[in-house]
């Protein structure tokens, strides 16, 4: 492997990562673009690397610091976070440069000795910063973005933060930065990555900013997908910090619905037609979650149908439930709840507890008997304009 001149992401840091063109499947995230896993190398008298690759692609994180320097120049690597995708390779890397001395923070060092036993023999290093010959190095703690152990690495003298998986999205191409490609885009990606990852994280991102914007950088070199230069770092740091008051939200609703023979999915039309915001419907016998979330995000307004199945509700709007729940993203929303039975109704008063509990404010509901009549309907639509407004 050669050194390409577009994987020098500022003078003397080189991209050092892997690209995962085919993964589809990400922890449960549904990754359409692939991803990559983004690692550098800090060229200095005393070369340090940051971050590493999935396990698999360990070999490629090797041929790529060869192509630039000898496995055995470098003298250490910064860990800004444990989690295998950003962990994995490090067993290899320190397998072939015992010189190694990993530069982390207490968490992550407990972290990586449970993943990697056989790194009790590794030389770790417990600090806030590392001094280079010509690079200063210093770790400002994240904790809760995305894990507890979670650190951005700021190099001043390049003006540089590595960011982890703060500001990453999932994407698989051979641009290494946000302005090579439509940010429209991008920044649709980076939204889906904020809503599936960092649901849970708005206190945490607040804090985290707070630290970020004490900081002079010019670039913001991501974990995952497109890093991030010029003007487009205030598009990003903008929206997290949206996203953390929760001022992300649009007049927009979202409805996700589940029908067997057609019924819920005849009312759920029917409130898109009768919704004066932009609407989606999402049917969830072919919607993933990823896209579920990726429309919660933005959404004030949210409305959920299911029939009653089996003496509860369909489980995939149960499983979806639960999943925007733990992400965060039902909380302070406006719901619409609408069901149907033959005999016996269950599923409307679960969605109504779920929701609930995880901080929707349900503000109206309508349960009909297999088919809903045009009275049934009419009241819907008049639902629907004066709750929604
Ligand atoms: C496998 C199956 C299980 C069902 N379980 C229940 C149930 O437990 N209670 C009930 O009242 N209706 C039950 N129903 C009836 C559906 O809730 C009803 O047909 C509903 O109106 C379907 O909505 P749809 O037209 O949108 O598919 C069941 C239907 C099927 C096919």
């Amino acid at each position: 492997m050669t050194v390409c001149s577009k994987d020098e992401m500022v003078p003397g840091i080189f991209w050092v990562g892997a690209i995962d063109w085919s993964v589809r499947n990400f922890h449960g995230y549904t990754t359409d673009e692939g991803s990559s896993y983004n690692a550098y190398l800090i060229m200095d008298e005393e070369p340090t690397l940051i971050d590493t690759v999935k396990a698999e692609f360990a070999d490629q994180m090797v041929e790529r610091i060869r192509s630039v320097t000898p496995l055995s120049s470098i003298k250490y690597i910064v860990m800004n976070h444990g989690e295998n995708d950003h962990s994995g390779a490090l067993p290899t890397l320190v397998r072939l440069m015992p010189q190694l001395v990993i530069i982390t923070n207490e968490i992550c060092h407990q972290t990586l000795l449970a993943l990697y036993p056989p790194l009790k023999s590794a030389k770790f290093q417990i600090t806030h910063e590392l001094k280079l010959k010509t690079h200063s190095l210093t770790f400002v703690q994240i904790p809760m973005v995305h894990w507890p152990d979670s650190m951005i690495t700021f190099c001043p003298e390049k003006r540089v933060v590595f960011s982890n998986d703060g500001f990453g999205q999932h994407i698989a191409c051979s641009e290494r930065w946000s302005d090579q490609l439509v940010i429209d885009h991008v920044m649709v990606l980076a939204k889906e990555y904020m809503a599936n990852i960092l649901g849970l994280c708005q206190v945490p991102i607040v804090q985290a900013l707070k630290h970020v914007v004490k900081l002079s950088f010019d670039y913001v070199l991501t974990a995952h997908g497109l890093s991030w230069r010029n003007e487009h770092i205030g598009t990003i740091v903008k929206e997290y910090a949206l996203f953390s008051e929760n001022k992300q939200m649009k007049k927009k609703l979202t409805i996700y619905f589940c029908s067997l023979y057609g019924s819920i999915k005849a009312v759920a039309e029917q409130i898109c037609q009768a919704s004066k915001y932009p609407t989606q419907l999402l049917d969830l016998k072919v919607t993933n979650i990823t896209k579920c979330a990726l429309n919660a995000y933005d959404s004030e307004f949210l409305a959920f149908g299911c029939y009653t199945y089996n003496g509860g509700m369909n489980p995939d709007m149960e499983s979806l439930i639960q999943y925007l729940a733990g992400l965060h993203l039902i909380r302070n929303r406006k719901v619409y709840v609408f069901g149907s039975f033959c005999y016996a109704d269950k599923a409307v008063k679960q969605m109504i507890d779920l929701i609930t509990k995880a901080g929707g404010i349900v503000v109206g509901k309508q349960l009909y008997k297999l088919k809903a009549d045009p009275e049934c309907m009419y009241d819907m639509e008049d639902d629907i304009r004066k709750l929604f407004d």
